[in-house]
């Protein structure tokens, strides 16, 4: 009776209601059951019920469900995604097309592939698609208060947003302390470069080799630090070299598909990765945390020395206004320059770590870099931001970087913010979406021999300009609402320093080890730490 009342409480259709009624109906021909058995059975049998009601979802007339592999129980597909989830998701795109619908654990993930779907979701319906889901692994970032990875709402992201673009275009455009440099970006570069020189020709000669991401990640991290905290490291500051090297745990956790996001039983269970995450995170909180709390002592008005002061004084300056339309605590706007921080040197030391390597895979283009180089930069001064477009193989070496390496292969993830639709297809609103950046870059209706590596694809036929609609094409800062704000930066950066090194040292692999390639999945993609050697460019080369 009470069984009956249940099944019909559950099941309000009539077929649905038959099925488990019969299924009920076959146990005792299974053999002898006992009325405990039973009872776990039913339970069971209503469990799964009620667990395909809830991953039951209407489609609206017109529009079709979305396609993809068959998930299991609890942990969805997982273990098709596997470790490399940008080869595994290209490879289901080939299968099921552009929008697709893998399950990770219980959460249904939307993956979207192929550059014109992408470009209609990200920016002709940019609006639904520019929420960040709630994960897991997210809250722990800058405090649950990050500005790429909080579900803050649109209002007060989009104004965060702003002002952390605002302070790092001030702050890199600002005059150079010397008339010698255009900006303090370049200033920041230039002198972080030459650092660098010594440093590598100091371990080279102590050492006889060096790990190319232990010392480019510490001068990258000095120009963010300048800008942000008006301040440098040396290269042996043991606080800076241990928080800067923990990065590769952090992308680990965050690259898309950390199992804690997606199966929430795990979240109550003990992981050394996640306990790991926690503490990366509450260590580079505590460091940056330091930092502003000295600011708050020396800061004055009348002289904002760095983007930490220019958030403070825009605090200030809205507790005075009293049309300010405060919906933002102080430590939400104070708090943008923990993420200005965290990705301007993490992103930016892999890009250029993996250039060293590919130019060590690569002696030719090395050689080519460093003609083109001799050829048009005066050897007797070091190479400026405006020597770029006089360096068009150089622009074309990092555009391959971008894309072969793709080493962010998906943006950070996205969610929407409402029930949408994208080609046809029914996409209902809080849906995680990953977007595949690896599999645009690699796409061979977009290039032509896509796993070679190969700069000239953007070069014209004489080698002297870059074709600009092949550079279009390469997908690695994201686009539309989401599209990273330290693009220009970072472009900048990448250039300038591989101009500086290039000009000045020669990289060679360690006689008799083979160079390992292979990337490490993370959400920014890491060569193996290796050692390699540097060789100062004669002085009749130059
Ligand atoms: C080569 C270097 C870099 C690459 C490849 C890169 C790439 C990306 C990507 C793919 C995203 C996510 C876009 C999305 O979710 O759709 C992003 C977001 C972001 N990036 Fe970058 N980035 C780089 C350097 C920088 C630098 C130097 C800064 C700042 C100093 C920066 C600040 C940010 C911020 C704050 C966001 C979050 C934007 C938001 O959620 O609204 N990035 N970046």
């Amino acid at each position: 009776m009470i069984n009956s009342t249940f099944i019909c409480l559950l099941c309000r259709s009539q077929k649905k209601r038959g099925v488990v009624i019969m299924a009920l109906m076959i146990l005792p021909f299974i053999g002898s059951v006992s009325v405990s058995e039973s009872l776990v059975a039913m339970t069971t049998l209503c469990l799964v019920y009620l667990i395909l009601k809830f991953f039951h979802i209407e489609i609206p007339e017109g529009l079709r469900r979305l396609p993809g592999p068959k998930p299991l129980p609890i942990i969805g597909n997982v273990l098709e995604v596997g470790s490399r989830p940008y080869l595994s998701l290209t490879a289901m795109s080939k299968r099921y097309g552009d929008v697709f619908q893998i399950q990770i654990g219980m959460r249904p993930v939307v993956v979207l592939s192929g550059i014109d779907t992408v470009r209609q979701a990200l920016i002709k319906q940019g609006e639904e698609f520019a929420s960040r889901p709630d994960l897991y692994s997210f809250r722990f970032i800058n405090d649950g208060k990050s500005l790429a990875f909080s579900t803050d709402q649109a209002g007060v992201w989009r104004a965060r947003r702003k002002l952390a673009y605002s302070a790092l275009r001030s702050f890199s455009t600002l005059d150079g302390t010397t008339p010698e440099y255009s900006c303090m970006l370049e200033e920041h570069i230039c002198k972080e470069g030459d650092y660098l020189i010594k440093q590598l020709n100091t371990v080279m000669k102590a050492d006889g080799s060096f790990d190319p991401f232990r010392h480019i990640v510490v001068s990258v991290a000095n120009v963010i630090c300048g800008m942000c905290f008006g301040r440098r490291y040396d290269h042996n500051d043991e606080e800076l070299l241990s928080l800067v090297n923990l990065s590769d745990e952090f992308g680990q956790v965050v690259g898309s598909g950390n199992p804690a996001d997606f199966i929430p039983i795990l979240q109550f269970l003990p992981s050394s990765t996640m306990k790991k995450f926690v503490s990366i995170n509450a260590r580079f909180n505590k460091f940056v945390q330091k930092i502003v709390t000295e600011h708050y002592v020396t800061y004055n008005k009348d002289n904002i020395r760095d983007i930490t002061d220019s958030l403070i004084d825009h605090c200030e300056d809205r507790k005075l206004d009293e049309n300010s339309n405060i919906q933002m605590s102080d430590e939400k706007i104070v708090g943008i320059v923990n993420d200005l921080f965290g990705a301007g040197f993490d992103t930016i030391s892999t890009a250029l770590s993996w250039s060293v390597m590919y130019m060590v895979a690569y002696p030719e283009i090395q050689e080519r870099l460093y003609q083109e180089l001799k050829n048009n930069v005066d050897l007797n001064r070091s190479p400026r931001l405006s020597d770029k477009s006089n360096l068009p193989f150089l622009e074309a070496f990092i555009l391959e970087i971008f894309r072969h390496s793709s080493f962010l292969p998906f943006t950070i993830p996205h969610c929407t913010s409402k029930d949408t639709s994208l080609n046809g297809y029914f996409i209902p609103k809080d849906t995680c979406v990953f977007i595949n950046q690896w599999q645009i870059n690699h796409d061979p209706e977009l290039w032509k021999d896509p796993s070679s590596f190969n700069p000239d694809r953007f070069l014209s036929d004489d080698g002297t300009e870059l074709k600009k609609t092949e550079a279009e094409k390469v997908m690695t800062f994201g686009m539309g609402k989401r599209r990273c704000i330290g693009e220009v930066i970072a472009r900048n950066e990448v250039y300038l320093f591989l101009a500086i090194i290039v000009q000045k040292l020669q990289f060679h692999a360690m006689p008799g080890e083979p160079l390992d390639m292979t990337p490490e999945y993370g959400l920014t993609m890491k060569h193996k730490r290796c050692h390699l050697r540097a060789t100062v460019r004669a002085r009749d080369e130059q």
